[in-house]
């Protein structure tokens, strides 16, 4: 679907295309542990969170240069555009390119180098938020967000992902108090494997101004009062919940419950590659699937530059709420 859109849950390793995956691995000299493009999208076949994950971090190995990134990201931003996506704000995930020997130099001026471009070359505005992996220790955390220092001019916002289950926002108090005083936003996965309670910490001990998921904050309706009464968005990814088993079926999906009950909402890929969709697709889904009425659709993307990081450059929010409002559905 090409309404205008802005994406803000979207992982950039994982819009890692098994054709691409194999390109960089040829490039680079790495080999992956699977004969064709074939044999891998056959592991796309998750169980749960943690079975994603171990593929997601093991594909990982194929990013090693500064052109690697660009090339990533370059693939997403054309694939986003095409889907009405004017906005995108990024996650990327330091730590699992540290770990394996990167400098954090390479994976921001490697991402930067399409995202810089961005406008001009695909028509898609962006921000970069650095996530912390929860299942990593809080030193490790604090250590990434003291390497990223010299890049602050490029990064928006921390954010909190991996493992959630076991690894409570209450892990990362002192990052984000650090991040804070920094200037950065915050933004934490919570709520998706997790229990409400983890969306509770992260509002009232990281100080999130988004929530990440936020699919669970359904078991308690004292908090869905709350996320209604604060307009806290929560940024959600349909097909990634069908995928890792978060859902049954994409039938079973709250979104319209929780668009009735007046929740602030957004539609969102979070790892298009592995999940069956990019953010168009994830409209286009929700609509045949969940019969949602052209004004659901248009609120939908209307949060979407609401909720943005859009907040130094109200002019062109405003232009594209304008396109969001005159956008025909066909
Ligand atoms: N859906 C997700 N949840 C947590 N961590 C992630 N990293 C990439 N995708 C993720
Ligand atoms: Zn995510």
């Amino acid at each position: 679907m090409s309404l205008p859109k802005a994406e803000l849950h979207l992982h950039i390793e994982g819009t890692l295309e098994p054709e691409l995956a194999f390109e960089l691995a040829a490039r680079g000299g790495v080999t992956l542990p699977y004969a064709s493009t074939d044999e891998l999208r056959e592991a796309y076949r998750f169980e749960d969170l943690q079975s994603f994950l171990n593929l997601y971090y093991e594909l990982m190995a194929v990013l090693r240069t500064e052109r690697d990134f660009e090339d990533l990201a370059n693939a997403y931003l054309e694939r986003a555009a095409a889907q009405g996506v004017r906005h995108a704000e990024i996650f990327f995930d330091p730590q699992a390119h540290t770990s394996r020997g990167l400098e954090l130099g390479t994976v921001v001026e490697g991402l930067w180098r399409a995202l810089g471009n961005s406008e001009a070359n695909h028509g898609v505005s962006t921000r970069l938020i650095l996530c912390f992996l929860r299942d990593e220790s809080a030193e490790s955390a604090l250590a990434t967000l003291d390497a990223a220092k010299p890049y602050l001019d490029r990064i928006t916002g921390v954010g909190l992902d991996s493992a959630e289950v076991g690894h409570p926002p209450v892990k990362f108090r002192e990052v984000y108090e650090a991040a804070a005083a920094l200037g950065l936003r915050r933004v934490a996965h919570a709520g998706e494997e997790g229990p409400p309670e983890y969306i509770i910490e992260a509002l009232d001990i990281l100080g999130v101004e988004r929530v990440d998921h936020g699919l669970r904050c359904v078991e308690d309706p004292a908090l869905v009062e709350r996320l209604v009464r604060d307009r806290v968005p929560l940024t959600l990814c349909p097909l990634s919940n069908v995928r890792l088993r978060t859902v049954d079926t994409l039938a079973d999906h709250p979104l319209p419950a929780m668009l009735d009950a007046g929740l602030m909402c957004t539609v969102n890929s979070d790892d298009p590659a592995y999940f069956g969709g990019y953010a168009g697709d994830n409209f286009d889904a929700v609509r045949e699937t969940l019969g949602l009425t052209e004004d659901r659709l248009r609120e939908l993307a209307r949060n979407s530059f609401l909720a943005s990081f859009l907040d130094d450059d109200e002019e062109l929010r405003a232009r594209y709420l304008a396109e969001v409002e005159a956008y025909t559905f066909t």
